[in-house]
């Protein structure tokens, strides 16, 4: 990526302010056994932190961190190579994991390089070809030769991650009074990925974003960052926008799409971006922890009622996830497909 191009400079209103101050920290969670808390008073402490916030940080989370280091070494190791040996796996329409350097959020380009795994290979999504077509795709990975032992490096993390994911979707479950196993069930097919993402260096970072203002699609996102930062947060209270200090071996984890609906609400999804600059790359590693293509998302019936009737009309979550992908790969005059475009209108 050289100077600059147009298409990375954002809305004057969406530009960063890099001069920010640190704001109140979201909360940090330990999730170790201990004696001294039951399970449902951790619950409970994530439960207040998915409604005030809709991130927090996760410590003693089981993930091995020698693992976590390997994989960190192995993605710089890949995006150091020349364009030529990455474009090897370059993503295409047949097959959208792979590495690609020109996601748009928002349709403005996001300054950053990523690769990205689904954790089912196959996955299976609507075709979508046309209005009608009913069909599924059936949807690959694709994996390079160099550096060695790249995809056994990631398909072992990829598992180790997922096993976080379910803890804490087991955690928010019993926060909201479900069973812990309210929701695996939606996950038997998932559509989660793995996604590496680069963050060179950039000449105006005044202009431009790593990531654009957007929301999570899924369940919730397990996500590690390096020591650099730039990751931001809309605090739900008042809109201001708040930065993530890294913290070494902690997870940030945040509620995406999928779960503020199925609450209604009541936990939230919060808007975020990554701010880039002059001197550092950045590298991060996010999990989206995506239900199956089958699954309908609606408000549970277990917490809407007359007082709370739901506040979104159901909708299939492989066709969102399958709009929603096929709108990254080039600047689009419509906007992207967003949940409120599922609010029951008041
Ligand atoms: O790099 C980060 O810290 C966050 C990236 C992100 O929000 C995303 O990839 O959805
Ligand atoms: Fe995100």
């Amino acid at each position: 990526m050289g100077a600059l191009d147009a298409a990375f400079i954002q809305e004057a209103e969406q530009r960063p302010d890099l001069k920010m101050v640190e704001g109140e920290g979201i909360p940090m969670i330990d999730l170790s056994d201990s004696p001294a808390r039951t399970r449902e008073e951790l619950a409970a402490e994530i439960g207040d932190a998915c409604k005030k916030w809709g991130f927090f940080q996760v410590v003693n989370h089981g993930v091995p961190l020698g693992l976590r280091k390997r994989v960190e070494e192995l993605v710089k190791e890949f995006f150091d190579q020349p364009p030529e040996e990455k474009e090897k796996v370059k993503r295409d329409e047949v097959h959208p994991m792979g590495y690609h350097d020109s996601e748009h959020t928002k349709n403005v380009r996001d300054w950053k390089e990523v690769f990205d795994f689904f954790l089912q290979d196959p996955t299976l999504i609507p075709a979508l070809s046309h209005p009608e077509d009913k069909s599924l795709r059936k949807l690959t990975n694709q994996w390079p030769q160099s550096p060695p032992q790249f995809r056994e490096t990631c398909e072992e993390y990829a598992r180790e991650v997922e096993n976080l994911a379910f803890k804490l979707l087991e955690l928010i479950s019993l926060s909201l009074g479900l069973p812990a196993d309210k929701f695996n069930g939606y996950f038997k097919e998932q559509t989660s990925f793995l996604r590496f993402n680069h963050y060179p260096p950039c000449p105006q970072p005044e202009l431009a974003l790593g990531v654009g203002r957007h929301k999570d699609g899924g369940a919730l996102t397990v996500l590690s960052q390096d020591s650099v930062g730039g990751l931001q947060i809309q605090r739900r209270s008042d809109g201001e926008w708040i930065s993530i200090r890294p913290t070494p071996d902690a997870y940030v984890i945040n509620l995406g799409n999928a779960m503020q609906v199925w609450t209604n609400d009541l936990y939230w999804s919060a808007e975020h971006r990554v701010v880039v600059n002059t001197e550092k790359e950045r590298f991060s590693v996010p999990f989206f922890f995506f239900p199956g293509h089958q699954v309908s998302v609606k408000p549970l019936d277990e917490i809407t009622n007359e007082e709370n009737p739901p506040k979104y009309k159901e909708f299939n979550w492989g066709v969102f996830f399958a709009m929603r992908n096929r709108s990254d790969y080039k600047k689009q005059e419509v906007e992207n497909i967003q949940i409120d475009h599922f609010k029951v209108s008041e």
